[in-house]
């Protein structure tokens, strides 16, 4: 069994007042193993909010199932999404979302906080995990005093702190320069080496080659794939290149 079961999912968005409809997904269907580092790449406006928001629980399908280690959560009540989802899965965003008025190891910890876990052992889980991204010395500053990539770093550390099946970013570089980038995605290499599994959305090539395997959405369905297997990180961001110029000829690679 995978652990993650993307089985045919659709997602209309009906407007206000009875207005257009919007099919944002088809019929996206995949798998995820336990370990796998994934990347989703498609033209703006393709899905790959809308499928992320759906693997998330964060948003209902109008069509299909997600499955995590055989469970189907799109099914369950709200408040059960809810745990579902605070036990199962971590969350990167662009933006980073930390709170400004709490230090960082503060906002690490808030997912444990909400749990109720005594202070002991919110330190002992968070050491390992700010040691391994490279924080531990400015856990206790506040997030206008650090870099941009500090910062998602720490985003990564409060995505990590609840021991997630999966962890979902959302153009997690996007608001990076070409450095802290790189520092970012090696990082997410890194905790994927340790066995993590990842899901990215992303826009760039660079960011998507650091991946095992790219996914690539078109109107609403998966396109096409590419598996890293024994290539080295810069044939993967050749043949991701080549990729991308196919889907934006619409898919006609035939010249
Ligand atoms: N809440 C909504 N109501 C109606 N239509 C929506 C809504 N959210 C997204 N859409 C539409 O669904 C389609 C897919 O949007 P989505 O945000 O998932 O794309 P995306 O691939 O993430 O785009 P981008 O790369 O620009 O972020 C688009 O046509 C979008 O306009």
């Amino acid at each position: 069994m995978s652990l993650l079961e993307v089985n045919h999912i659709k997602k209309v968005y009906k407007t206000r007042f009875g207005g257009n409809e919007v099919t944002a997904l088809k019929d996206v269907h995949f798998s995820v193993e336990e370990g796998e580092f994934v990347a989703i790449m498609g033209e703006s406006g393709s899905g790959k909010t809308t499928l992320l928001n759906i693997m998330a629980a964060l948003d209902v399908p109008s069509g299909g199932s997600v499955l995590v280690d055989g469970k189907d959560f799109s099914k369950l009540k709200d408040k059960e999404r809810t745990m579902f989802r605070r036990e199962n899965l971590g969350f990167i965003f662009q933006d980073f979302n930390l709170l400004d008025n709490f230090s960082l190891e503060d906002n690490i910890l808030l997912p444990l906080v909400l749990e109720g876990k005594n202070y002991d052992e919110m330190e002992s889980r968070m050491i390992p995990i700010v040691e391994n991204l490279e924080i531990r010395d400015i856990v206790k500053k506040y997030p206008y005093e650090v870099s941009g990539g500090q910062k998602q770093r720490a985003a990564i550390a409060r995505a990590l702190i609840t021991n997630p099946r999966i962890l979902l970013a959302d153009e997690p570089t996007g608001a990076l320069d070409s450095k802290a980038s790189t520092n970012l995605l090696s990082q997410l290499r890194k905790i994927n080496k340790k066995g993590q599994t990842i899901l990215m959305v992303t826009h760039s090539n660079v960011a998507a080659s650091y991946a095992d395997r790219v996914m690539f959405i078109k109107d609403g369905e998966v396109f096409h794939q590419l598996y890293k297997g024994a290539m080295t990180k810069n044939e993967m961001l050749d043949k991701i290149c080549d990729s991308v110029t196919v889907l934006m000829r619409g898919g006609d690679d035939s010249e």
